[in-house]
C-alpha cells in the first residue's frame, strides 16, 4: 500500500510552554528531499526535534515511518529511531574510539548481534559514503568533510526510510558542502530515502533546488503548496 513517509496535520510544536510553530501541515513522500528554511530561532531544529522524538507532540497528528507521534509513549522513541537517520552540523561522533567502532556501537545499540552480519552493514556504509579504507581511522584523525560523512554512514545504518538532518553543510567549506549535498541527493535518488535537511545555505539551495518548507512568523509555509 502507498504510504506517505511523514505525515503532519495541525500539529503544534512546543519548546515547554512556548507554542513555537502552529497549525503545522505536510506530507513527504518517499524518496522526495525537502529544505527546511527559515531565520534563526524561527523553528526548524523544535519541527525535526518533534519528528525524531525528542521534543513529544501534544496537539495535532503527525506519523513518521508509521509511528503515530501523537502522545507516544517514551519507550516507542527507540523503536522510532531505529527507522530514522539523523544527521547534525557537529557530526557528534564518539572521539575516544574509531570508526569502526562507532558504527558498530550504534548497531550493538540498536540490538544487532551477528558479528558477520554487523561486518558486513559496517562496509556496506562506509562504501556508500566513499570511505572504505578509513573505518581504522580514530574520529578526531578525519577531517570536517570525511567526519560527516562518517556521520552519514552511522545514520544510513538501519536503513531508514527517512534522514533528518540538521544544518549538515553548516560546519564545511563551500567544496566540501558541496561534495555532501551530492552524497544526500544520491542517497535520496538510490535508496528511495527521504531527506528533511535544515540549512541556512542558500549556495546550496540555488545549486540543488528541491522543495522547501519555511519556518516563519509561528507557521511553516511549503513552496509545493505556495512561493516561500
Ligand atoms: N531547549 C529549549 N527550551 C526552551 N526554548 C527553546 C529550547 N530550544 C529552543 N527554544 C526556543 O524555541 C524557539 C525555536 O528555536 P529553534 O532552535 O527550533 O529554532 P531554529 O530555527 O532551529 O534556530 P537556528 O537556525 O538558530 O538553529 C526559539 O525561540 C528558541 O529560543
Amino acid at each position: 500500500m502507498f504510504e506517505p513517509v511523514v505525515t503532519v496535520r495541525d500539529a503544534n510544536i512546543y519548546q515547554g510552554d512556548n507554542l513555537v510553530l502552529s497549525d503545522v501541515s505536510f506530507t513527504i513522500e518517499r524518496g522526495e528531499f525537502v529544505y527546511l528554511v527559515g531565520k534563526t530561532g524561527t523553528g526548524k531544529s523544535s519541527l525535526l526535534k518533534t519528528l525524531y522524538g525528542e521534543l513529544s507532540l501534544k496537539e495535532g497528528d503527525a506519523t513518521v515511518a508509521g509511528y503515530n507521534l501523537r502522545d507516544m509513549n517514551w519507550k516507542k522513541v527507540p523503536f522510532l529511531r531505529r527507522n530514522l537517520g539523523v544527521v547534525f552540523q557537529d557530526f557528534q561522533l564518539l572521539t575516544d574510539r574509531n570508526v569502526n567502532e562507532n558504527l558498530r556501537f550504534v548497531l550493538k545499540a540498536t540490538g544487532w548481534k551477528d558479528e558477520k552480519l554487523i561486518e558486513e552493514k559496517i562496509a556496506d556504509v562506509l562504501g556508500k559514503v566513499g570511505l572504505k579504507s578509513k573505518g581504522f581511522k580514530m574520529t578526531f584523525e578525519l577531517s570536517g568533510g570525511e567526519q560527516q560523512r562518517i556521520d552519514i554512514a552511522r545514520a544510513l545504518l538501519n536503513s531508514p526510510k527517512l534522514i533528518l538532518a540538521d544544518e549538515p553543510t553548516g560546519n564545511l567549506d563551500p567544496e566540501t558542502s558541496d561534495e555532501i549535498m551530492q552524497l544526500l541527493v544520491s542517497i535520496c535518488k538510490d535508496y528511495g530515502t527521504s531527506i528533511i535537511m535544515a540549512t541556512h545555505d542558500f549556495m546550496v539551495i540555488s545549486k540543488y533546488p528541491s522543495r522547501m518548507l519555511k519556518t516563519e512568523r509561528g507557521k511553516v509555509f511549503d513552496s509545493a503548496v505556495a512561493e516561500v
